[in-house]
């Protein structure tokens, strides 16, 4: 079987935030169109860990980064990268649905305009072909023109998936999508996420075991600030090789 793709490659890095160290020799490697859960305990690095993929660390006063980060290839933090370009090749979702306070329209345009598309036609129809990737254009087709802020929860986070899609990343982090939806909404944004590994790799944060057994097909294990375990979605769920993994993915700790 060829050897999967790597679209990111982590060796040894340490996180510090001033003196705390956040994260201690993280070694992994994400591969393409994989999903990748990172679960763990709260205040284990997950977000940390997650933010160092697109440096959104870099807004962090004393933040600092060692080890070998590659991100198809290329050093991640190395002098010629360019921020821009990576953030729109490795787009973000947060916890909360966060669109602008402006319309449907505009929360997709946003991007693409800022990166030089003008021609209204070509917006229009990455407005359209993002809304139908997470399934809401046929609900929001109407009101493209009203304020995003009138949508419900669960569609505003497939609004902020729209907006992350429309200037075509790579790969979408996503740190706890459906924590603030409910099971409703959170089934269909597991069920885009799914859909969208075909096209996209993914890297999510989640708190909910059930989230991560069903979704993602290779799992790591966070515990302060280190990777405990990585492997099979499968393997971590039925026969983890860290008693400790065993006690967090029972319920026993976190
Ligand atoms: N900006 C920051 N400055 C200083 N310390 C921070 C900062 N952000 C996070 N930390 C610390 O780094 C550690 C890891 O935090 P992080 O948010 O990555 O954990 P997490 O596993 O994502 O937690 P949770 O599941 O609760 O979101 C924690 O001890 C946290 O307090």
């Amino acid at each position: 079987m060829a050897e999967k793709e790597k679209t990111f490659e982590i060796r040894d890095m340490d996180l510090y935030y001033g003196n705390f160290q956040a994260l201690k020799k993280v070694n992994i490697d994400i591969y393409k169109n994989d999903i990748t859960a990172l679960i763990g305990p709260s205040g284990c690095g997950k977000s940390t860990f997650l933010r160092s993929l697109n440096r959104m660390n870099d807004l962090v006063e004393g933040c600092r980064i060692e080890g070998r980060l590659l991100f198809d290839g290329e050093d991640l933090y190395g002098k010629d990268c360019d921020v821009i370009a990576l953030r729109k090749k490795v787009g973000m979702v947060f916890q909360k649905p966060n669109p602008f306070p402006k319309t449907i329209h505009e929360n997709i345009t946003y991007g693409p305009k800022l990166h030089g598309q003008k021609d209204k036609k070509k917006l229009d129809e990455i407005v359209e072909r993002t809304l139908r990737e997470v399934g809401l254009w046929e609900e929001v087709k109407d009101r493209l023109h009203k304020s995003a802020l009138g949508l419900s929860g669960g569609q505003q986070q497939r609004l902020c998936i729209a907006r992350c899609l429309s200037v075509e990343p790579e790969v979408i982090l996503m740190d706890e999508p459906t924590s603030a939806l409910d099971p409703v909404a959170t089934t269909k944004i597991e069920a885009l996420v799914q859909d969208l590994a075909s096209k996209y790799t993914i890297v999510i944060v989640t708190h909910n075991m059930q989230q991560a057994a069903r979704i993602s097909n290779r799992t790591a294990f966070f515990l302060t600030g280190e990777i405990l375990e990585i492997d099979d979605t499968e393997k971590i769920f039925t026969n983890p090789s860290n008693p400790k993994t065993e006690e967090y993915i029972t319920g026993r700790f976190g």
